[in-house]
């Protein structure tokens, strides 16, 4: 990294914009865009976004009302707004294998060395996590034995968002396995929508084929096994991870990302703005974990990732250091009202935004859609000489990401309404990350 943007250069190049990758996306094709060779004007990107998010909707209310899994809820789960609870995630495997280790690093921030002196966990650890999302986390101890009758089984796997079982890559897998198998067919029979993971875990120090053999292996045990057992077309997911890189975040990104029922919307939205902004990649981040909740549809590199997800620690580290209170906070948290095209949107947001360029010629985008979400894009360094388009663009997104959320109820987006229970228990944590920053959009730190 090179430096933080201080200045606005002069225009740019079309974006970089691929018809196919966009076209593969249904509700784009309903748009009916022209083909674009230039940069849009910003009031044309305006109605798109409009658009995209108007039939986003309706398509999500088509699908709530058909699909068998939005009937159901998501993965067993009662449709957003209607849920009883907040989606869990469920963290087994054997003792030892990294499970209390996962949730403090990803959801605590802890160190990573500092996990070598957490205790084993003796009871069902609960962890409600407060973020653009609630949900909880379960951190079982390896040695419970969930399957006993004495068990309330409907009470732990009842209102599951995922079941994430961690395998320790280093030690000997069959005894984790078996149990595995076991867990996945008893839900098969009460719960066959479950989403399962398989965290194939502490592969650092691995060489790349061994992680690979070992996967393979995991895998093919565990399509056998199920296959006797009468179940041949159980989904499963299997997650390479550890806690000493990003792939942790990574593996927790996509458990996530199955839970959003917004997501096909995000991606499509995250399209059209990459599309018509000339960024080569665009994440949503959850910033206090890190995680990512949705991206647009070009192929995820872990070097991108990685460093937009450096950034975030960069941005949170400098708020730490040269943040100050804001004044208004309530107002920052508001809706952006939309901009008239042409005019600067810069006097009426409060939103963090951050630039840094990088020696490979591109550059790193950030810009804070509300409290718990961050935006951050990857893109060359012409694309961002249109800096007043792409903000422009940006605010557009986020007045639509805001409608999205706002219908899909399940997701906790914020949108001041005045101070509910949740509002008074995040009174009680810490201050949000964006009131103390000090890094600017309009160019340079104050
Ligand atoms: N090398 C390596 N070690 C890890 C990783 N994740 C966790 N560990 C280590 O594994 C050990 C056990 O981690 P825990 O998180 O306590 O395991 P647990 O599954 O919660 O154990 P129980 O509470 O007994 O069920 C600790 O020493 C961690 O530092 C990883 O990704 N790589």
């Amino acid at each position: 990294m090179t430096s933080f943007y201080t200045h606005l250069p002069l225009p740019a190049d079309p974006p970089n914009t691929s018809p196919e990758r966009r076209s593969s996306y249904s509700l784009e094709r309903f748009l009916q865009e022209p083909e674009q060779k230039e940069l849009s004007p910003a009031s044309s990107i305006e109605a798109r976004y409009l658009d995209t998010a108007e039939i986003a909707l309706r398509h999500k209310r088509m699908q709530d009302q058909q699909s068998p899994v939005n009937s159901m809820g998501a993965y067993g789960l009662p449709p957003p707004g209607q849920q009883r609870g907040r989606p869990r995630l469920l963290l087994m495997g054997q003792r030892r294998s990294g499970k209390s280790s996962i949730s403090s690093v990803v959801f605590h921030k802890m160190p990573p060395m500092e996990t070598l002196f957490l205790e084993s966990t003796t009871k069902i650890q609960k962890d409600p996590i407060h973020s653009f999302m609630d949900f909880q986390v379960w951190d079982f101890p390896g040695q419970l034995d969930y399957l006993d009758d004495t068990f309330d089984f409907d009470n732990i796997f009842g209102e599951l968002g995922a079941l994430i079982w961690v395998i320790d890559a280093q030690d000997e897998i069959l005894d984790p396995l078996s149990r595995l198998h076991s867990t996945i067919i008893a839900l098969q029979r009460s719960y066959p929508m479950i989403n399962i993971e398989v965290f194939i875990h502490k592969v650092d120090g691995l060489s790349d084929e061994y992680k690979l053999d070992t996967m393979r292996d995991i895998m093919q045990r565990t399509q056998d096994e199920l296959a006797d057992a009468g179940f041949d077309n159980v989904q499963i997911s299997y997650h390479l991870t550890s806690i000493y890189d990003h792939s942790i975040f990574e593996a927790f990104s996509k458990v996530i990302q199955k839970l959003l029922p917004q997501l096909g919307t995000l991606e499509n939205l995250l399209n059209v703005l990459c599309s018509n902004s000339g960024i080569e990649k665009a994440f949503l981040f959850d910033v206090l974990s890190k995680i990512y909740i949705a991206t647009d549809s070009s192929p995820v590199d872990v070097q991108s990732y990685e460093i937009c997800s450096d950034f975030i620690d960069v941005i949170v580290d400098v708020s730490e250091i040269y943040g100050y209170d804001r004044k208004n906070p309530d107002e920052a948290a508001q809706p952006s009202p939309p901009v008239s095209p042409g005019a600067a949107p810069a006097e009426n947001t409060q939103e963090v935004s951050s630039i840094i360029k990088l020696q490979n010629g591109m550059v790193l985008y950030l810009r804070e859609i509300n409290k718990f979400l961050a935006l951050i894009c990857l893109m060359r360094k012409e694309s961002i000489e249109k800096k007043g388009l792409v903000d422009y663009n940006v605010q557009i997104f986020q007045n639509a990401l805001q409608r999205v959320f706002e219908l899909g109820g399940g997701v906790r987006v914020a949108l001041a309404q005045g101070p509910d229970e949740e509002e008074q228990q995040e009174a009680a944590h810490p201050e949000p990350w964006y009131r103390r920053l000090c890094v600017e959009g309009s160019g340079g730190a104050n």
